[in-house]
């Protein structure tokens, strides 16, 4: 069901070719001009007298759709506008999102894709995606067979059990798979035509949910144990069938599920869980930005993740490998981490301690001798005790990192690194004014949901955004060009290492340890080049690619623009 094509004329432009015609060109986001087709293509296309009658530019028609978003009041209300947007024109949407990316990010992705997630079910309006349940699942190929688009090249699905910092919130996690993929196509060019939401739809446990009359998921407990992987692997088995070499990141799946599935998957097709691996990458980043702030190494830091699930756990084994790149053995490197969880600190006698928690938990001999009111050290005595130095957040603990615990980490050095990653930003561990005033303007800040610059000793220090967002799109974008058939631990690092570079000297002066995100497209490319050059190196590129990869991206990358439109000439 080929609804248009894109092809190239005589002199290498690009043009659209569809059957569609009438009204119904006016139905498909990704065809609809809405007020820019021409004449010709009124005529041509049967939308004579359908239209109004100026023929308006893009340039109009963006400040038409702008002054509409303006005058929307909540932040939420203002996400509806954009999404209805996106269903309408595509074109429209990404040049808009392009144009206004610092104030219209935070509108459709983090934080306020959150209340779009919370409210999904009232605020539903066209389908978007692929939906996956229990009542479906038994007819996996028929749905796949079913993509409004036949050349998925780019899904990213969920489960919904681990939202943000949110939790379970069932059907609703649709709306996170659709802000990735509109970061996809806004920082990295992916044609939106090749990406697919799936929403892996297998229950909630969350009572409202399931007594909300309109909730749209199934109305049943999750899925667990066998049930559960037989799901998930159905669902696997028939996208390598009918797509196989689709790139798949899997999001916001909780802890163990969400190692499981990334494990299991990784070498049947190119995957990456977002969570682990991306948050890895990006607070990575962030870090050596830090030390090349405070003048140390990594290795030089001691490092205390609160919260050991996907994210905690991934960004632990992501700094590993930053200490290993500085020749530390993956045991010293291990060595410079403490991991937290709800129950204190990870020792390795805790009776049922998680598998994914393993390589991070401490002999409980490391912890004698120290300063503790009970048999577990708390965040505080933690940081206290083991002369912590960087404190990232991971937890979605509202406020979990108070004054105590950041002026302990302080007193540890100069140049006190506090992360508070969790998302939204009401789970935020602690806010940017806070960590200044506790550590007196000492501390190398960064947050997970977007800040305003902090006011300090009389000038403005912006805050870095250490969100995923920084690392997945580029990321993607370099699997796919390279038609990588694997995401590796080194194409990761790679990109770990391009967006550090990108960061620039003035900003870091200022304390900011990751670029403005108006910058994100172009750091998004250099995390592509990055990422193609390693999967080169790694040989996992199915694709020979060119020595200038800069002009790749430049051919490569879709732009929001209207295209001519022609009629298909075959059938
Ligand atoms: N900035 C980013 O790019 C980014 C990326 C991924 C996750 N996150 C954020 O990290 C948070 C966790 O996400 P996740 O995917 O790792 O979730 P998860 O469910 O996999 O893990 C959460 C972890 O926090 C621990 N925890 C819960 N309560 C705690 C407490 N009181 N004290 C200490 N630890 C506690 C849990 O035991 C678990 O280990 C979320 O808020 C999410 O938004 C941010
Ligand atoms: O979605 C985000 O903003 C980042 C991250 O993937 C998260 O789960 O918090
Ligand atoms: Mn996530």
């Amino acid at each position: 069901m080929k609804q248009y094509e894109k092809k190239l004329d005589a002199h290498g432009r690009p043009y659209l070719e569809t059957h569609l015609e009438g009204l119904m060109l006016t139905r498909l986001p990704l065809l609809n001009k809405v007020t820019s087709f021409s004449l010709e293509e009124r005529r041509e296309f049967g939308l004579l007298g359908l239209l109004p009658t100026h023929v308006s530019t893009l340039d109009e028609q963006l400040e038409r759709a702008y002054a509409n978003f303006r005058s929307f009041r909540s932040d939420l209300d203002k996400h509806v506008y954009l999404r209805a947007l996106q269903d309408r024109s595509e074109v429209l949407f990404y040049a808009l999102l392009n144009r206004h990316i610092e104030e219209m990010m935070p509108i459709i992705y983090t934080p306020v894709v959150a209340q779009a997630v919370e409210q999904f079910s009232r605020i539903y309006r066209y389908p978007r995606g692929l939906v996956v349940s229990p009542e479906n699942i038994g007819e996996i190929d028929a749905l796949l067979a079913n993509t409004p688009f036949p050349d998925v090249q780019l899904i990213v699905a969920t489960d919904n059990e681990g939202i943000l910092g949110i939790g379970d919130q069932g059907f609703g996690g649709l709306a996170i798979c659709i802000g990735k993929l509109s970061l996809y196509t806004a920082a990295a060019g992916i044609d939106p035509a090749v990406t697919l939401p799936v929403e892996l739809d297998v229950g909630t446990n969350r009572k409202e949910l399931l007594d909300d009359p309109l909730y749209l998921g199934v109305k049943r407990p999750r899925m667990e144990g066998k049930e559960y992987d037989d799901f998930i692997h159905a669902f696997v088995t028939a996208l390598k069938r009918r797509f196989p070499n689709v790139l798949v990141q899997w999001e916001d799946f909780s802890k163990q599920k969400a190692f499981d599935v990334l494990e299991r998957y990784r070498d049947v097709l190119p995957s990456l869980n977002d969570d682990i691996q991306g948050t890895g990458a990006v607070v990575l980043a962030g870090l050596l930005s830090a030390t090349r702030r405070s003048q140390t190494t990594l290795g030089q830091q001691v490092y205390l993740v609160h919260g050991a699930g996907a994210g905690g756990v991934g960004v632990a084994r992501q700094i590993v490998r930053g200490m290993e790149r500085e020749g530390m053995s993956t045991q010293q490197a291990r060595e410079h981490i403490y991991l937290i969880d709800s129950k204190g600190l990870i020792l390795k006698d805790r009776k049922g301690l998680e598998p994914y928690k393993l390589e991070f938990a401490h002999e409980p001999s490391r912890v004698a001798g120290w300063k503790m009111q009970g048999s577990i050290p708390s965040l505080l005595e933690t940081a206290r005790e083991a002369k912590v130095t960087v404190l990232l957040g991971l937890s979605g603990q509202r406020a979990a990192f108070g004054e105590d615990v950041v002026k302990a980490v302080a007193a540890n050095t100069p140049y006190p690194v506090v992360f508070a990653l969790s998302n939204p930003t009401a789970n935020c561990e602690a806010v940017p004014a806070d960590i200044y005033q506790w550590t007196q303007g000492k501390a190398l800040v960064a947050t997970g949901s977007p800040f305003e610059d902090v006011e300090w000793d009389g000038a403005p220090h912006p805050v870095g955004q250490g969100n995923n967002a920084f690392i997945f799109p580029g990321l993607g974008l370099g699997v796919l060009l390279s038609r990588a058939k694997r995401v590796t631990d080194g194409m990761l690092t790679a990109a770990s290492l391009a967006l550090a570079d990108y960061t620039d000297g003035a900003r870091l002066a200022q304390g900011a340890l990751y670029p403005r995100m108006d910058r994100l497209r172009a750091a998004s490319r250099q995390v592509a080049i990055a990422v193609m050059r390693q999967a080169v190196k790694e040989e996992v590129a199915m694709r020979k690619l060119p020595e200038d990869l800069e002009s790749l991206l430049e051919a490569e990358m879709w732009r929001p623009e209207f295209l001519p439109l022609r009629r298909a000439s075959g059938k």
